[in-house]
């Protein structure tokens, strides 16, 4: 048994996961020309310098030729400036370059995570979902700094062996050969750094995973004193990226040292080849000192590459990761026809869910038939690990059944956008999770661009307006990080406020009484009885408090329906008082040994 694709678009199909790129790239085709051409003008200024060393060695000095060489200084002069402004420009263009990769990925990866099913979300570590926002990093500096420098320079330098053709003409075959040995090299190492950052990257991630973990739960770390037993994983994992990290170090030193080896000996061979043809009056001083100088033209840029070839790697990697995040089927986005507020009557036919999607694994949640209407509370029970959240994000769309439909107003709910179905229905999680911001925004988080008016209506409704208007910044009040700047019960009633502030036709509520007083509570019940009123309210809760003032009651075990109808029928039954367990006769006293007897 397999869940079925999530709602919504079907992935694009295609196998490619580079494909993004190529779009993305596309409209920075003039802009790659335009580097290309300026590259192509700085790389052949870059021949200025030698050629004038050359003259100066053989015409100037050779022949005592000032005016010759007072030309030759204004000449090198103007180069150097224009050679100055066609980097400045470069520089700019590749940040304008920077500029739009930023803009266009992260926004396209920030609304695809929004638009990622919650099955898909929760099946990755959270780490995961971190590391892709980091590769838009990663993919921007690739494309935008040196590594693409470096990539617009090196078609030039066959200009640089070309020239060194012309005017070291008996030069050449050390160059080829030299050429040759530095592009082996740098595929090499390619190969070899790419592994390896490939193996450190996951080891690297499992690190900062337990990091994140420990970081997020800080308050449990420290009462518990959790460090103890976390101290010896820690160390583990920390041991294993530095394992990883010294073995990356050692082989990319190995290979820019080599490359540097290769730089010197090409050095000592080009200058002793040259003496010898210079002694056979088959080559000039000049033309000697500027292929030297030329060389270092040629070897610079496949030497870079040698140390760049692992930021390759990751780029790699990095399109790869964010190439198969874009392909991911989403949630529905689009709608064909604008529809009005549902009346919020639930349905939920022939439902099977499960989490995972094994073929044996048994149903989370399998329900035949239940009805959720609104005109009166309705109550969720079971036991811990019943499926009564899951059944609450059934009712919401989150998850896609494996069989069977979840009707809202006799439609299907596959039929409805997310923002649709957010904007219907209001939602309290157990775990309350509220942002660092102000407390208005906080609530206004769940209709936005609400106004003030429902702000306050959905405040006064949680009952939470008079502790809000009772702090000295009221609802401009920051609440922290995760709110941690309010206690519990506050941080609660904020989520039952931001629930409410759309003025939803259905309100699914999973344990929303739980960090409240005993007031708080009953505030509570005598809201949420007047929103039943003309609203379907859904409350999961063993609360004695709410469970009275409850229609309807949802009774589960183990995802199915163990017991449904009038909670007027059900809870006498359900909280019957128990028969008081008739006491084991106490056992007869064990003979006393008799004195003497064997033990
Ligand atoms: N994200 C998940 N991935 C895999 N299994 C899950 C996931 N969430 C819940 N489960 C499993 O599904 C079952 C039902 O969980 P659910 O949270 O719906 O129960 P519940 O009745 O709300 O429990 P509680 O009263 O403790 O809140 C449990 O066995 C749980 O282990």
């Amino acid at each position: 048994m397999s869940n079925p694709p999530p709602t919504g678009s079907p992935p694009s199909g295609s196998a490619d996961k580079t494909d993004w790129l190529s779009e993305l790239i596309s409209p920075l085709r003039t802009v790659g020309r335009e580097m290309l051409v300026t590259s192509l003008f700085v790389n052949l200024l870059a021949l200025a310098v030698p050629i004038f060393v050359m003259q100066v060695y053989d015409r100037v000095i050779g022949h005592s030729g000032m005016e010759t060489l007072k030309g030759l200084l204004i000449g090198i002069a103007l180069v150097l400036a224009f050679d100055y402004v066609l980097k400045q420009t470069r520089g700019r263009v590749m940040q304008m370059v920077a500029l739009r990769i930023d803009v266009d990925i992260g926004t396209r990866l920030f609304d695809k995570m929004n638009r990622l099913p919650l099955r898909i979300l929760e099946t990755r570590p959270a780490a995961h979902w971190r590391q892709l926002f980091q590769d838009v990093d990663t993919v921007r500096n690739t494309l935008s700094g040196g590594t693409a420098l470096l990539l617009t320079d090196l078609p030039f330098v066959f200009i640089f062996l070309g020239v060194i053709y012309v005017i070291g003409q008996p030069l050449a075959l050390v160059f080829v050969i030299t050429f040759a040995a530095f592009i082996i090299l740098a595929w090499r190492s390619g190969q070899r750094l790419g592994q390896s950052a490939k193996a450190e990257k996951n080891v690297t991630a499992n690190r900062d995973a337990l990091i994140s973990e420990m970081i997020a739960g800080r308050g449990t770390v420290k009462a518990v004193a959790l460090d103890k037993a976390l101290r010896p994983l820690w160390e583990e994992r920390q041991a294993g990226a530095i394992e990883h990290s010294i073995q990356r170090g050692a082989i990319a030193d190995g290979y820019v040292n080599l490359g540097g080896m290769l730089t010197l000996m090409a050095n000592v061979m080009v200058t002793a080849v040259g003496a010898v043809y210079i002694i056979d009056h088959q080559l000039s001083m000049g033309a000697l000192i500027a292929c030297n100088m030329l060389s270092a033209r040629l070897y610079g840029p496949i030497n870079q590459l040698v140390g760049a070839w692992r930021g390759f790697g990751a780029f790699r990697q990095a399109v790869a990761r964010l190439g198969e995040t874009f392909e991911m089927a989403e949630d529905r986005v689009e709608t064909t026809i604008t529809r009005e507020r549902p009346a919020g009557v639930l349905r939920v036919e022939n439902v099977v869910f499960t989490y995972g999607g094994e073929t044996n694994a048994p149903a989370t949640i399998d329900i035949a038939a239940l009805d959720f209407r609104p005109g009166g509370l309705t109550a969720i029970l079971g036991k811990n690990g019943s499926g009564k959240t899951t059944l609450l994000k059934l009712l919401m769309g989150l998850y896609p059944p494996f069989s069977g439909r979840v009707l809202l107003d006799d439609g299907d709910m596959a039929q409805f956008t997310r923002h649709e179905l957010a904007g219907w229905i209001g939602y309290v999680p157990q775990e309350t999770l509220l942002f660092n911001a102000t407390i208005r925004d906080n609530i206004a988080y769940g209709a936005p661009g609400c106004s003030d008016q429902a702000i306050l209506e959905a405040a006064h409704a949680a009952g939470v307006h008079s502790a809000i208007v009772d702090m000295p910044d009221g609802y401009a009040t920051t609440i922290g990080e995760a709110g941690s700047r309010l206690s519990a019960g506050q941080r609660q009633r904020i989520a039952i406020a931001r629930a409410l502030a759309g003025n939803p036709a259905i309100l699914l509520l999973d344990e929303p009484s739980a960090s409240l007083d005993r007031q708080a509570e009953e505030d509570l019940r005598a809201a949420l009885q007047a929103m039943a009123r003309t609203r379907t309210v859904v409350v999961v809760t063993h609360s004695a408090v709410l469970l009275p003032a409850c229609r309807d009651v949802v009774v589960l075990d183990k995802g199915k329906v163990a017991a449904s109808g009038l909670a007027a029928d059900i809870l006498p039954r359900l909280f019957a008082p128990r028969p008081a367990p008739v006491p084991a006769p106490a056992p007869a006293p064990a003979p006393a040994p008799a004195i003497g007897a064997a033990p």
